[in-house]
């Protein structure tokens, strides 16, 4: 049968200045750009796998050398790549929770949380947030005490966002994983829109597993991730198979049960890799990116209407925004409805609000330049004045 299907050319970045909210802190640097071209081929990464024969101690490219830097660079013990954040919520899941196990998750918890936790079997409860969209130490607490004595046992494990994709809101980490750790209860944070953007010490927030998410936040390809852990839970996590063929006496040596074997390969690898040095680099200039995240946000407020849903000031590039008292009054009479404000935005150079929303909406501006950022404030006030709203 002949294939029909044709990929056609991607030239959105270079034309369009892009604020869809999660798509900002995945695109590729021109390195992993390059990097993805030259291993492009399916095993191009396991040329040189020698004994012993387990993609996380490749050398050639420095693969095991990467993932030293990463648990480093996250100040945790141990680190592997995964096929997503996702992947990453399912390994710890599938070794830490046993089927029937109460496990406690947040009322921001992204439905990848919810879905690793239900493959577990676990029984889940949520950490309700507080009227200020923050989940605190304070709700984790008593929804712990609440559980272990509905369930008759307490929590195994807590995960919690380390900025939610709801509100792009910072949440209190330290002091919920220190209230976990009083009821011996191991927290993974979820950092998908945290490592590879801001800087990320997972000994100093004092959490147990810290997951990344490659193609949202570290400039790489999809499907990419990791799963960083401490020296106390690597061997779990990362225990090895214990498999033995009954006819044959096989067994498999260093094979890791939750990596399936082997962890990214190709491009997904060498783009994360290629990347890296970027992303060192760009998390430290974190305070010039909210900066610009406040300037596009008080540019907004001043259309009389509008409303930011995040904590004010933003702490993070990734917003909340309600312009049903702006926007929204236009798209009810315009020719063209709601779909007027991405229309507008897209005749002046700008992608990602999703096309149709005027009333409460998510933007991020996380890597755009000077001009860029002045260029987005500029262009929400002509097209307020535009559609006569006030500009204060
Ligand atoms: C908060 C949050 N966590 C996790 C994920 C899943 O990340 P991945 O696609 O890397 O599995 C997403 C994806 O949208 C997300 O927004």
């Amino acid at each position: 049968m002949k294939c029909t299907a044709t990929i056609d050319t991607r030239d959105v970045e270079e034309l369009y200045i892009n604020i869809d909210p999660i798509q900002a802190g995945g695109r590729l640097t021109v390195d992993a750009q390059k990097a993805a071209i030259a291993y492009s081929d399916g095993y191009s990464v396991c040329d040189n796998c020698l004994k012993p024969f387990r993609l996380d101690y490749i050398n050639k490219p420095p693969i095991a050398e990467f993932h030293r830097d990463c648990a480093e660079w996250l100040n945790m013990d141990a680190v592997r790549l995964v096929p997503g954040a996702r992947r990453g919520f399912q390994a710890v899941a599938s070794s830490i929770v046993e089927k029937g196990d109460p496990v406690l998750l947040t009322a921001l918890s992204h439905y990848t949380e919810f879905v690793s936790l239900e493959q577990a079997g676990a029984d889940i409860h949520e950490i309700p947030k507080d009227e200020h969209n923050h989940i605190t130490a304070d709700n984790a607490a008593a929804r712990i005490e609440e559980v272990t004595r509905e369930a008759g046992k307490a929590p195994s494990i807590l995960f919690v966002e380390h900025v939610d994709y709801q509100y792009g809101n910072v949440h209190e980490i330290a002091e919920i994983a220190k209230v976990a750790h009083q009821y011996d209860i191991p927290v993974l944070l979820n950092g998908a829109y945290s490592v590879g953007i801001m800087p990320v010490d997972g000994k100093a927030l004092g959490v147990d597993f810290v997951i990344g998410s490659g193609h949202k936040s570290m400039a790489a390809p999809a499907p990419s991730g990791l799963v960083a852990t401490t020296s106390e839970y690597a061997d779990i996590v990362f225990r090895t198979t214990q498999s033995v063929g009954d006819i044959t006496g096989r067994t498999f040596g260093i094979k890791e049960v939750e990596m399936m074997g082997c962890t990214l390969m190709g491009v997904t690898v060498v783009g994360l890799m290629a990347s890296f040095p970027a992303v060192k680099e760009r998390v430290l200039h974190w305070d010039r990116e909210v900066e610009n995240s406040n300037r596009v946000v008080d540019a907004l407020c001043a259309i009389e209407g509008t409303q930011v849903e995040s904590d004010m000031p933003r702490e993070h590039t990734l917003t909340r925004i309600n312009t049903m008292d702006s926007f929204d009054t236009v798209a009810k009479t315009h020719k063209k409805k709601g779909f007027f404000l991405s229309q507008s935005l897209k005749k002046k150079g700008i992608i990602g609000v999703i096309p149709g929303s005027t009333r409460v909406w998510k933007f991020n501006t996380y890597g755009l330049n000077e001009a860029q950022i002045s260029h987005v404030c500029r262009a929400f006030q002509e097209i307020a004045r535009e559609n006569d709203l006030t500009v204060l």
